[in-house]
């Protein structure tokens, strides 16, 4: 018998760039009325802001870089603090630093982790992905190209979308070297403490949707 998961729901997404983090993440999120919250999104937003935050974060962006953790680690704290349910985070934690600083934090305030899904897709199909993304600038909707309203338009809010400024190949090419070196023992992290469930990210949107949400509901399924 399946037991689910029990209290508020508090889920990190993991996985390379163009997994899928943001689309599973506002989807779960939507599907089980929690909290979102993508990193990625949040940053650019400062960026085209041009807010302090952003105009130190656009040069590591340019590069396809992380930023350093004690710049990530106070603006999750921030956010964490103003939730008043669960949550689900796209793109945080992204080191074994961060990962300990989450932990920390949710042992500060009586909290647990309820799961770390870690969506995993082949090389050549991540390429494939970024080459074809999207992201619209108004409500942060990330797609394909060929989702897009007459070639052009977000499908939800209709503002005109756009290529990330850092979705060309040598940044992606970058990013994803991070996640090796930094974000992969993450998912070892979590993997010890017996929370980490792996998902194949690489079908349809909406066949990897249905598979995360029964990873939550029927967790020991994916062992
Ligand atoms: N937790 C984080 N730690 C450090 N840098 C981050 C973090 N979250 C986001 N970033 C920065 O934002 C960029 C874009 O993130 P995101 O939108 O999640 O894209 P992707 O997962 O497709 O690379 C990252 O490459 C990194 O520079």
């Amino acid at each position: 018998m399946s037991t689910p998961l029990q209290g508020p729901l508090h889920i990190v997404l993991l996985g390379p760039p163009a997994s899928g983090k943001g689309t599973q993440g506002k989807a779960l999120a939507a599907s089980l009325s929690l909290g979102y919250l993508s990193t990625g999104a949040l940053l650019r937003e400062h960026v085209e802001n041009r807010t302090e935050l952003g105009q130190r974060a656009a040069p590591i962006l340019a590069r396809g870089e992380y930023l350093p953790d004690d710049l990530m680690c106070p603006i999750l704290g921030d956010w964490l603090q103003k939730q008043t349910g669960g949550w689900v985070l796209d793109g945080f934690p992204r080191s074994l630093a961060q990962a300990e600083y989450l932990e920390n934090w949710l042992n500060d305030h009586q909290q647990k982790l309820s799961a770390a899904l870690s969506l995993e897709v082949p090389y050549d199909q991540l390429l494939t992905r970024i080459q074809g993304r999207v992201e619209c600038p108004e409500c942060r909707w990330s797609g394909q190209i060929a989702q897009l309203i007459d070639g052009q338009k977000c499908p939800v809010c209709g503002a005109r979308a756009s290529r990330r400024s850092d979705d060309d190949l040598e940044n992606f090419r970058s990013r994803h070297r991070e996640f090796v070196t930094n974000t992969r023992p993450v998912i070892d992290f979590y993997s010890k403490r017996g929370t980490l469930h792996t998902c194949d990210a690489s079908s349809p949107q909406e066949v990897v949707a249905a598979k995360l949400k029964a990873l939550l509901v029927a967790p020991e399924a994916s062992a």
